[in-house]
């Protein structure tokens, strides 16, 4: 029996910035379908860690894999067309643009969209009739489901997203999560989350991990009766 490779795998991933070493030799692995969050205090190493998946950071030592794709140098564009679309925390989105113009971006062909958005309706209808406006006239609540939802558009292999329940009220949370669970059960989409939001990381997550000063210091699954403790414990200042 063949074993399907990881959607996303790190082998002693060390990365960061110039001067500054951020990441220090972190391993892990997503399965095909899983949904992993990673968890930590602030400028722990999360968004690092996945700017360096993307590209936008070099590996300075380690190695990154997309299934059977060695990425380790592959330039953010490359990794897109891995199948990999990422929602960063900063400036995501293009405010001057519609929203149906923000959506469109990461589709390789326009005749896709009128297919892709009926879906996208169902998950969040306060899109459904305002494709128009622009995306910087959204609240922050919509404009982090737009991040979602533009996301959710590419159909990726693998999803990537960087604090997406910051500063949401707990309704949009609650849609979010219900979106990428949809997501998951529907198309098997596997998805690597940074989170602060404990409750929200373990309702969608299968497992969980925790950086710490860029090592992983803590893992495991999001169902165990004691994840929450354990996961607050290392967030605790
Ligand atoms: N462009 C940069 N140049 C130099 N250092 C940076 C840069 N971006 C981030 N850092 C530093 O890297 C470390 C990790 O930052 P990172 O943004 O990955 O943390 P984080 O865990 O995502 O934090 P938060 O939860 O606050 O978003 C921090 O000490 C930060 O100051």
């Amino acid at each position: 029996m063949t074993s399907v490779a990881p959607a996303l795998r790190l082998e002693g991933v060390s990365s960061g910035y110039k001067a500054s070493m951020v990441l220090n030799d972190v391993s892990l692995s997503v399965p095909r379908g899983a949904c992993a969050a990673l968890l930590g205090k602030n400028g722990m190493g999360k968004s690092t860690l996945l700017k360096t998946v993307m590209g936008y950071l070099p590996k300075l030592r380690g190695r990154v894999r997309l299934g059977e794709v060695d990425a380790t140098r592959l330039r953010p564009h490359e990794v897109a067309r891995c199948g990999v679309a990422y929602a960063a925390q900063e400036q995501p989105l293009f405010p001057d643009l519609s929203i149906r113009d923000n959506l469109r971006l990461g589709l390789a062909r326009d005749s896709l969209f009128d297919e892709r958005f009926e879906e996208i309706a169902e998950l969040f209808p306060v899109f459904a009739s305002r494709l128009r406006q622009h995306a910087g006239t959204l609240s922050g609540g919509e404009q982090k489901m737009l991040l979602v939802a533009r996301g959710l558009m590419q159909r990726p292999a693998l999803l990537l997203l960087d604090e997406i329940t910051e500063g949401l009220q707990p309704s949009v949370i609650e849609r979010l999560a219900g979106a990428l669970n949809w997501e998951r059960e529907r198309r098997g989409t596997s998805m690597f989350i940074v989170e602060q939001n404990v409750a929200f990381a373990l309702r969608v997550a299968d497992r969980y991990l925790v950086l710490k000063q860029g090592a992983i210091v803590d893992e495991g699954e999001a169902g165990a009766p004691d994840a929450a403790g354990h996961i607050i414990d290392h967030l605790k200042v």
